[in-house]
């Protein structure tokens, strides 16, 4: 192995542009992190100084942005009452990238009392402007000292004579003087702007100066913190809300407390009263040390928490270097998973006690519940009952149904539900299982609760179920069904008769999931030019000659109602022609009660049928 030590070890060569440029684009979301990583330097300057005196004096720090001092208007300034540097210090850590004094080097691992760990932050300055300077007074009685970096990557080091140190106290104090292209992020409101934004809950006092001399304060009560709420229980809750309200823009339905005491995490869910966009991002608050880490929580919220707005700090997570994500390690999973079975312990815990602020809850988020209890048995057992489902005879819930009947009969698509919904027996609804996550949740039914059977139902077996025509009237109906069929026989389409209720349906149109995809494939083909058309041919020709894909049994079923009036009419007209056109115009009936969309050809039938049933009254008019 090389000897590094030896004569030929050289340091590496840092260029400071080069990485001010990389920190810029690659890990800084934008050049005003400027007043975050001194907002953060600060806090932990005042950290340290109170663990080195013992005291828990608040600290504090004052900016003043550019034009509010009045000798220098084209400086910004920013002061904390630190622990402050000594010139050795300031030497050793400011120049030096990738130094912080605020993490073990052994174990590198950061020191849960501060915030910083990296040792690159103060760059972040460069990105605002081309000098840096520090002046500070240590706590150790050290003599105050000038540090000055340039953009360039030179740096130099003063002591301060006392009369240049005089009105400098114990701390630290950044000069920073914007290049003109940058000075409206060291502007006024703007520093206020983000001093509130990153510092606001921060536990030392921030302020910032305006032009007229007064001061702004950027802190405000952590309310999200239990121990930052007021003292009664009654103002304590108010507080909470209101501070819900301006977070979500809305009232929140409901507000959860969330705990995650080994990861020093803590915070509140408020439950949005309205149901978020499919897709929309788990978003909120997320604070590290009491400092804006950002508003994306989907890294640490469960994938399915999108019906909470939350607002969190964590003390012991660690932050990747931009300090705007949280590091994917061990100590976020287990956060992320406590914070999960928090969620759903209250949502069983609502279930199970507060049945009508439940029944609220589940209106407004019951997709958002739907998803979570697919993959939580406890918690699919839970809110189930309370679930919204659309049945035959009206929507209902779960719980309603079962009063009704153990025996649970769905179908699998809102298409096959459209067909039959209108004759199932009221006595045996059926339920719409083609919404998302319906169907796989009754499946799972006789799992979650006692005594339940779950039957898929398949459009034929309803049709089966349908009584036959009488006795006396079969060969009438025979005669129906045979003549009905060859005039659908070209649409793809096989008449049968049944006797059912309601009377005034004249008929439905049946077909299962797999004659369902065959007309569509028709329509498709039929309307696609080309090789799509060839390709859909392909596949109508592989499943016919398949036995185990046969078109047979696929065919649609037009099933005529023995007990409507003008289907027995049907029966005794003898003229082809209006027979022919009468069936046609039936089936269309059918297909646009069904809600089944018309093709070419079923738009053609009705028209067609249509113009010559008017042409053919005209004719008997006249
Ligand atoms: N205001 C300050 N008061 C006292 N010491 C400071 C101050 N600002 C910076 N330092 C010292 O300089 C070191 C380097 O600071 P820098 O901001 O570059 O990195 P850091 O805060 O350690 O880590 P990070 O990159 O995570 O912010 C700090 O560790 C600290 O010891």
């Amino acid at each position: 192995m090389q000897d590094t030590e030896g004569s030929n070890a050289r340091p590496f060569q840092v260029d400071l542009g080069g990485v001010v440029d990389l920190l810029g684009r690659h890990i800084y979301s934008g050049a005003h992190v400027y007043l975050r990583e001194l907002l953060q330097n600060g806090r932990d300057a005042i950290a340290a100084r109170a663990k080195v005196s013992g005291q828990q004096a608040r600290g504090s720090i004052e900016i003043f942005p550019v034009g509010t001092i009045p000798d220098s208007p084209e400086e910004f300034v920013f002061r904390d009452s630190g622990q402050g540097l000594s010139a050795a210090e300031a030497g050793e850590l400011l120049a030096t990238v990738g130094r912080s004094s605020k993490r073990d080097d052994v174990l590198n691992l950061r020191d849960e009392d501060y915030l910083g760990q990296f040792g690159i932050g103060l760059l972040s300055c460069f990105m605002v402007s081309d000098r840096i300077v520090v002046r500070s007074r240590s706590v150790h009685g050290h003599p105050p000292v000038e540090w000055t970096g340039a953009a360039d990557g030179t740096f130099s080091i003063r002591e301060l004579p006392e009369d240049e140190a005089a009105g400098l106290a114990i701390g630290t104090e950044v000069r920073l003087s914007p290049r003109p292209d940058d000075a409206a992020l060291l502007a006024p409101e703007k520093v206020l702007r983000l001093a509130r934004r990153f510092g606001r809950y921060l536990p030392v006092e921030v302020r910032v100066r305006r032009t007229d001399d007064a001061w702004d304060t950027a802190n405000e009560p952590a309310l999200f913190l239990p121990q930052e709420r007021p003292a009664d229980e009654r103002s304590a809750a108010s507080a909470l809300e209101e501070f819900g309200e301006e977070l979500i823009q809305h009232r929140p339905l409901e507000t959860i407390e969330l705990s995650v005491p080994a990861t020093g995490t803590q915070g509140v869910a408020y439950v949005l009263p309205y149901a978020p966009p499919p897709g929309a991002r788990r978003s909120g608050e997320l604070y590290l040390g009491r400092m804006l880490l950002g508003e994306d929580l989907s890294e640490l919220l469960p994938e399915w928490a999108h019906f909470v707005r939350c607002v969190i700090n964590t003390e012991g997570l660690h932050p990747t270097a931009s300090r705007e994500q949280l590091v994917a390690d061990e100590a976020l999973e287990y956060t992320r998973e406590e914070i999960g079975k928090a969620l759903r312990r209250w949502i069983v815990q609502q279930a199970t006690t507060r049945p009508a602020r439940f029944e609220r809850f589940v209106a407004v988020h019951d997709l958002g519940l739907k998803s979570m209890a697919v993959h939580d048995d406890d918690l699919a057992a839970a809110v189930l009952p309370w679930l919204t489902v659309e049945t035959s005879v009206g929507r209902m819930t779960v719980h309603d149904y079962l009063e009704q009947s153990r025996h649970v009969r769905y179908v699998e698509t809102v298409d096959e539900f459209r067909q039959i919904a209108a004759v199932v027996p009221t006595e045996h609804p059926v339920i719409n299982g083609g919404y998302t996550y319906e169907s796989d949740l009754l499946r799972r039914l006789p799992l979650l609760v006692e005594d339940v059977t779950v039957e898929q139902v398949q459009v034929g077996s309803i049709l089966d179920e349908l009584a036959p025509p009488p006795m006396d009237d079969r060969s009438s109906t025979s005669a129906l069904e045979r003549r009905a069929s060859a005039v659908l026989a070209e649409l793809g389409c096989e008449a049968v008769v049944r006797s059912f209720r309601p009377g005034d349906v004249s008929a439905l149109h049946v077909a299962d999931a797999a004659a369902i995809r065959r007309i569509e494939r028709t329509e498709v083909r039929d309307s696609a030019p080309g090789v799509w058309a060839d390709v859909l041919g392909g596949v109508e020709a592989i499943t016919a000659g398949k036995p185990g894909l046969a078109s047979r049994g696929t065919t649609a079923r037009l099933c005529l109602n023995w007990q409507n009036t003008m289907i027995r009419q049907l029966s005794n007209v003898d003229d082809q022609v209006v027979f022919d056109r009468s069936v046609r115009l039936v089936y269309v009936q059918a297909l646009l009660a069904g809600h089944r969309p018309l093709s070419k050809t079923d738009r053609t039938v009705l028209t067609t049928a249509m113009s010559d049933l008017i042409q053919l009254s005209v004719g008997v008019a006249g």
